[in-house]
């Protein structure tokens, strides 16, 4: 089937499970305001099934629940007028159990669940014919399936028809697409346009100061995090240092195997295809008093010598085109990477929201590592682009290339 475009893109139904989380709300505020996708059914647990959303939810969200309709907004929009009955509102949506049967209408259900249950309840859902975009860290290390960061490395949807053909039965329409954790995200897209520009990385040294929204509602006790650090997160680093080979590797084809039909196997490379060095990373990660944003410090070495200058680093971080935007995925953010010439900047507080509302991120102080070559700060937003956001544009890609529809 060919790939809709934009303008002849309908209105996909979709569903959210963990839709009461710190991102289920995220993917609220937006898809309330997508213009393909419209909210069909929200599911969490069994505190918050048989209640409307707005009683459900402790709404942490900055613009009221209120105004918010269920999306579709190129195709019919939504205005505060349109929104005084109960149709129309997510507020007033009554939340579902997560069984696939109650959202056997969604095309795409998107996952904010905690991984303590994701496992079971994302399975099902595939079993069920449905397509699913998962926040959890669950099937992060499934070799069928794609670790998804959408400004880097979209391309590997490609291993879908693998992870439907291999499931039994075979599926036609279900599959489960993850993305990655908030502080992989953030500094892979960096990675990403460094490696596109001067080819292989060796070695990266990281160390996060992540935002206490990545601990989900109510999170860190405010008693331990306020006036303090935390130099500890539980399995962070060990997700950093290994997602990040996932996501910047290739996908490779067998020449020995092949599953039962002889269709050959693909398998992820983890970044050493072709006789390239294997990319070592040490991550060190802390939790800090900061709402949102998750800021990292990052040192790299290339495998380039001599090694591009901070300047050149610059331009090409700056330059960074991933295929989303030339794509037209509606979510795509206008700059993938925001470079801040300031020397203090930039800084969660001022500059979280700021490049394109958390759909991109912001690179600072590019500069000389005396160690390694480079070294700079990214900062991203750990609940959008670190979360709800690259959910809903890995969808959206998926809707363009044919695989959902
Ligand atoms: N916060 C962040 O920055 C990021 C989070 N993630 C991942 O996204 C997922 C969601 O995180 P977050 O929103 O922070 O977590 P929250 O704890 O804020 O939300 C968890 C959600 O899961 C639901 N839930 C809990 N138990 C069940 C159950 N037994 N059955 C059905 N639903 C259930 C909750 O519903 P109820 O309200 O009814 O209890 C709630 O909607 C996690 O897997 C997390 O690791 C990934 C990247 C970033
Ligand atoms: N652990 C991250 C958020 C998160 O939930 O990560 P993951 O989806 O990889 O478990 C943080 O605390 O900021």
């Amino acid at each position: 089937m060919p790939p809709p475009t934009v303008s002849q893109s309908r209105k996909i139904r979709v569903g959210v499970l963990g839709a009461t989380g710190t991102v289920g709300q995220r993917f609220i505020t937006l898809l309330s305001e997508h213009p393909w996708f419209v909210i069909e059914a929200l599911g969490a647990s069994d505190r918050s099934k048989g209640k409307r959303y707005k009683d459900a939810v402790k709404w942490k969200q900055t613009i009221p629940l209120v105004g918010l309709g269920l999306g579709g907004v190129s195709v019919e929009r939504v205005s505060l007028s349109d929104l005084q009955g109960d149709e129309g509102r997510v507020a007033n949506v009554v939340v579902k159990g997560c069984t696939p049967d109650e959202f056997k209408t969604c095309q795409i259900v998107f996952s904010g669940l905690d991984a303590d249950v994701a496992g079971n309840i994302e399975s099902a859902f595939r079993s069920a014919n449905i397509a699913l975009f998962s926040n959890a860290k669950n099937y992060r290390r499934d070799p069928n399936v794609p670790l998804i960061v959408p400004l880097v490395n979209p391309s590997h949807l490609s291993i879908i028809a693998q992870q439907q053909r291999l499931h039994s039965p075979p599926l036609s329409k279900g599959f489960i697409v993850t993305n990655a954790n908030c502080s992989t995200t953030g500094y892979v897209i960096p990675l990403a346009a460094l490696e596109k520009a001067f080819g292989p990385i060796e070695s990266v040294l990281v160390t996060t100061m992540q935002a206490i929204s990545g601990a989900g509602y109510p999170g860190v006790p405010s008693l331990d995090i306020l006036g303090n650090v935390v130099p500890y997160i539980s399995g962070e680093e060990e997700k950093i240092e290994w997602e990040t080979l996932k996501i910047l590797g290739g996908i490779t084809e067998s020449d020995s195997e092949s599953d039962s039909d002889g269709t050959p196997l693909k398998t992820f490379d983890m970044h050493q295809a072709g006789g390239r060095p294997p990319l070592r990373v040490s991550a060190s990660c802390n939790r800090v008093p900061v709402v949102d944003g998750h800021m990292e410090c990052v040192s790299v070495r290339f495998h380039q010598r001599p090694p591009p200058s901070p300047q050149q680093v610059r331009e090409a971080l700056g330059a960074f085109t991933p295929e989303i935007q030339s794509l037209g995925c509606p979510s795509a953010p206008r700059k993938a990477i925001e470079v801040f010439e300031e020397p203090d900047r930039p800084q969660p507080r001022l500059d979280v929201k700021g490049n394109h509302n958390g759909a991109g991120v912001s690179v600072g102080r590019v500069r000389q590592c005396p160690v390694l070559d480079v070294k700079f700060v990214v900062l991203s937003d750990n609940v959008s682009i670190g979360a709800a956001t690259s959910s809903i544009i890995n969808a959206e890609y998926a809707v363009l290339k044919g695989v959902v529809y």
